[in-house]
């Protein structure tokens, strides 16, 4: 039964990125996510001046506490919302001319909140073109630090940016935030924060993160558990089917290893060890109600696989879903109702009912976006004929995605 590798957290490796251009002295990251978004990443700290040096099981940081070394740059971000979040916050803590841009994709969507507290900060960043959006330039001169007022109703990153940037400033963080997604992202965190050497807290709304700076490293990055995702939902389809991902169990910090807890409820056996989560298909699939406000990256896994439940599947609380890399809610329905399934769609929800018409393969739309590919390569397994008009997106976090899934497929006997 198929044993799957993943490769690793694009979550952890930006953010130990970050962490180790902060630190002071060399970190080595093991294990790292080779992707569009974390290559990106890296090529935006090496043109901010730091050295990265890079073979293929492990990048090496020389961190430079003060921030960038060179005093002007040109950084493009690519697709990557971490990239295009957390470099321009990295840039803030040091001295110099730092201009930012981004994919078509990612300009379109938003920063507001993040660079508004930057400001409140005391930050002169300016957007170039549209307010709160790439691109943008911050002319650094150090961050003195305090108190400041976030609103990360729309997305976590803004807060984790923030947090990130603590340590760097000269009398520390106190964040007070005002509505908060993704949780499980800002627990990421503070978890690796407290690897290289710094205590954040959390006192009810208040983040709060102490000066002093970062400690260099060596950090293992997990495989990614959003990635994992696809893998478990082919199994939870597959009756007798059973997936097994290594390095992903009980001690795991990302909180979309919870996906396996949504397919337990549905019916699927699940084991989470601490060597790895293994999954079995049981034939049945139950429908449900579901909040995912915390791990909104696989509402899309749930939606493709819904069609195949004995009852509606309804998906709450996930209007953030709508500023990613698409609006995920409209592309789901729009890619479920070519298929024939019955969808209905509200400002944060999704309801999908059970049942695909036979015979009704269809070129999905994936609108650009990683997971509307991943998420439908899934239900191919149950529907024949589903092909996409842009399968090469999947290099924003898993370049490899197309040839793992068909060893998956054959794994579990099926060898279209
Ligand atoms: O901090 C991170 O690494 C991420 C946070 C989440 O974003 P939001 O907080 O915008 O939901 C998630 O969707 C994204 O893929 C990665
Ligand atoms: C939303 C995602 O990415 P980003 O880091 O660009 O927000 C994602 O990977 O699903």
């Amino acid at each position: 039964m198929p044993v799957v590798t993943i490769p690793g957290s694009k979550s952890l490796t930006a953010r130990a990125l970050f962490l180790a251009a902060a630190a002071d002295g060399v970190t080595t990251l093991v294990r790292p996510l080779r992707s569009d978004d974390t290559e990106g990443f890296a090529e935006g700290l090496v043109r901010l001046g730091y050295r990265v040096g890079r073979t293929r099981d492990a990048w090496q940081v020389d961190g430079r506490p003060q921030g960038p070394s060179v005093s002007e740059a040109d950084v493009y971000c690519r697709d990557g919302a971490t990239t295009a979040r957390f470099l321009p916050t990295l840039a803030a803590a040091g001295h110099g001319t730092y201009r930012f841009d981004a994919s078509a994709q990612m300009r379109r969507r938003p920063l507001l909140p993040l660079t508004r507290a930057l400001r409140d900060l005391g930050v002169d960043l300016r957007h170039e073109e549209a307010e709160g959006h790439h691109p943008l330039t911050v002319r650094a001169a150090g961050v003195e630090g305090g108190e400041v007022v976030l609103d990360a109703g729309q997305s976590s990153q803004y807060l984790t940016a923030l947090l990130l940037l603590g340590p760097l400033t000269r009398k520390g963080l106190r964040i007070r935030v005002t509505d908060l997604v993704s949780v499980p992202y800002v627990e990421i965190t503070i978890a690796m924060m407290r690897e290289f050497g710094v205590a954040a807290e959390r006192e009810g709304d208040v983040f709060v993160v102490p000066p002093g700076g970062y400690r260099a490293t060596t950090y293992a990055i997990e495989p990614d558990a959003s990635t994992a995702s696809y893998f478990f939902a082919a199994a939870a389809v597959t009756p007798g089917a059973e997936v097994t991902v290594p390095g992903l169990g009980t001690g795991a910090l990302q909180g979309d290893l919870g996906f396996v807890d949504v397919l337990r409820r549905m019916g699927a056996e699940v084991s989470v060890r601490p060597d790895g989560t293994t999954v079995r298909g049981t034939g049945v699939l139950r429908g449900l109600t579901v909040n995912m406000r915390d791990i909104s990256d696989t509402m899309p896994t749930l939606a493709a696989i819904a069609p195949f439940a004995d009852g509606p599947v309804r998906i709450e609380d996930v209007a953030n879903t709508r500023v990613k890399e698409c609006d995920r809610l409209e592309a789901c329905a729009q890619n479920l109702r070519r298929l024939g399934v019955e969808v209905e769609t509200g400002p944060g929800r999704i309801e999908i009912r059970p049942g695909v018409p036979s015979g009704t393969g269809a070129e999905i739309t994936t609108h650009g976006d990683h997971r509307i590919v991943m998420s439908f390569a899934v239900t191919g397994l149950r529907v024949p004929g589903i092909s996409f008009d842009d399968p090469g997106c999947v290099r924003k976090t898993f370049p490899g995605f197309h040839e793992a899934f068909a060893e998956l497929r054959s794994g579990l006997g099926d060898d279209r």
